[in-house]
């Protein structure tokens, strides 16, 4: 009996990845404060991919750095369900003087991964991201969509359930923030559909932020509308496995949704 209603516990603990319960957030005080969240209530689900979506300065990225721990609500509750977020910025920032190998080791490296463990996931992880061989390139050497891919590689080292601290049950959760982009356009659809294809390798939970409907829809199975500032959640579609006519028109659908939301802020 006891075992079952730990096997539930488990189970319901790993079906979400992170909740938002009446999440607030203030910058500042008295005048000069910035209400940048209010009352935000969203969850991801453990492996779902779901796309933020809002005007500039709705409140995305600090909603990300929330959940990455990087800043504390002012209000409201976070409940982590995941084993530690990753996050993926729009800039790689790798470590210049480190190889790509060792730069996706690094988080190995602080977890606490012995080194021929550390070497040998490296390897899977470039690999998977489809830089097999590059390994031993620094940054530098690397073009643009190539160091992106080396700290998504970074990301899911980091996120990962490497560890054996208990964290075997929990789901990962990536966190990307407009991680491409500073990409060109050809990259950019490359790299959307190798996400696509290691997001379902990995099982990983991933909250996106992107200013780009099409990117949204193309890539979550859920998209987010925030409201402009304060940024709070106002709709949501399901958009997974939507194709031709169905896409086009849910993507006017938001993009009308969109402007609608960004002209009441301006007016
Ligand atoms: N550290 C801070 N101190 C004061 N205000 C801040 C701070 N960080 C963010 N803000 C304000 O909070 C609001 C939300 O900022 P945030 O960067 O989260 O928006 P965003 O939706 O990610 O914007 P963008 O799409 O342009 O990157 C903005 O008005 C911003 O100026």
């Amino acid at each position: 009996m006891t075992a079952t209603v730990e096997a539930q516990r488990v189970r319901t603990e790993a079906q979400q990845a992170v909740r938002f319960d009446g999440v607030g957030k203030v910058f500042g005080n008295g005048k000069q404060s910035v209400v940048a969240l209010d009352q935000v209530n969203l969850q991801v689900e453990a492996g779902e991919f779901v796309c933020l979506l809002g005007a500039s300065g709705c409140g995305k990225t600090t909603l990300l750095n929330l959940v990455a721990g990087l800043d504390n609500a002012s209000s409201g509750t976070i409940d982590l369900s995941s084993s530690r977020p990753a996050v993926v910025f729009q800039e790689p920032a790798l470590m210049p003087w480190l190889t790509a190998a060792g730069n996706v080791e690094l988080p190995l490296r602080m977890a606490g991964v012995g080194r021929s463990e550390r070497r040998r996931k490296a390897a899977a992880l470039l690999d998977l991201v489809r830089l097999g061989g590059l390994g031993n390139k620094r940054p530098h050497e690397l073009s643009g969509g190539m160091r992106q891919r080396v700290a998504l590689a970074r990301a899911l080292a980091s996120t990962a359930d490497h560890t054996s601290n208990g964290d075997r049950h929990k789901p990962s959760l990536l966190l990307m923030d407009e991680p491409f982009s500073a990409l060109d356009a050809i990259t950019r659809d490359v790299l959307q559909a190798e996400l696509l294809r290691i997001w379902r390798a990995t099982g990983t939970a991933i909250l996106f932020v992107t200013h780009d409907v099409r990117e949204a829809v193309r890539l979550g199975q859920r998209v987010v509308l925030l409201s402009s500032r304060p940024g709070r959640v106002v709709r949501e579609w399901t958009v997974d496995g939507l194709a031709g006519a169905s896409e086009v028109s849910t993507v006017d659908e938001i993009n009308a949704e969109l402007r609608r939301v960004i002209s009441s802020h301006a007016a």
